[in-house]
């Protein structure tokens, strides 16, 4: 089947390296080489949607913008809601007393909550952190995602949905779909597609998922990733 969109991450995946929140110039290079070859670059991110459309608009991607971990998506100006409702107050208030720290990106969320874990912290406190919230979280039927840079409660089913509606916004199947992506956040969007893709320094568990494990971090290991999709393209 032609490759007709990609889907993909954000930070970590367009970001120099994982960790870090700085665009690569990789990243860029990739998103113009696929829309120039006429393939639609989806970004599929936890960030807020204001982010995540601001970001398309400036890195050059034209396929629909999902945000919130597949909740929201906007594309040409319309803005599509997959989730409903939002976590509870008290349930937020909890996961603040546990130390987490609530994201500026809240105040522009309609579904998804992220939260940064405390100053500091260790491994090893880290997972018992990622414990406490996700029994407390999946009481209430929500899901915890980790992305690497953030802890979200979440409504709905992730971005594997999130990728699935955007392709149907735009007329295109699975199968002419591929996605790219570095965080636990992202395994389900990496399933929902035949052909998937991580960066070099992606988690470990997304790297035993994925069809392509890029030698280059970040942005790097999305252009390289980009370069194999297209000419894989040209091999069959
Ligand atoms: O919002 C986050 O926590 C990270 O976003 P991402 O899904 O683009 O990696
Ligand atoms: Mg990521």
């Amino acid at each position: 089947m032609p490759l007709k969109a990609v889907g993909s991450d954000v930070d970590g995946t367009l970001t120099v390296r994982r960790g870090d929140l700085r665009v690569s110039v990789h990243a860029i290079r990739g998103i113009r080489l696929l829309e120039s070859r006429g393939v639609k670059v989806i970004l599929v991110s936890g960030n807020s949607l204001p982010v995540t459309a601001g970001l398309s608009v400036y890195l050059g991607s034209s396929g629909p913008v999902v945000a919130e971990n597949g909740c929201v998506i906007m594309y040409r100006g319309q803005i599509y809601h997959v989730c409903s409702g939002r976590p509870p107050e008290g349930l937020l208030r909890k996961l603040q007393d546990l130390g987490l720290r609530p994201s500026w990106q809240n105040e522009f969320r309609y579904h998804d909550m992220a939260f940064f874990m405390p100053r500091g912290v260790d491994e090893n406190s880290k997972a018992e952190l990622l414990r406490a919230v996700s029994e407390i979280a999946e009481a209430h039927g929500l899901r915890v995602l980790w992305s690497g840079y953030a802890v979200h409660i979440n409504p709905g089913n992730g971005k594997g949905e999130g990728l699935l509606r955007a392709l149907e916004l735009i007329g295109v199947s699975a199968s002419e779909a591929a996605a790219i992506g570095d965080g636990e956040n992202d395994l389900d969007m990496l399933s929902v597609v035949p052909i998937s893709g991580c960066p070099g320094d992606a988690a470990p568990a997304v790297k035993v998922k994925v069809k392509f494990v890029a030698r280059g971090r970040g942005g790097a290991g999305f252009l390289e990733f980009a370069r194999w999709l297209l000419a894989k393209g040209e091999r069959n």
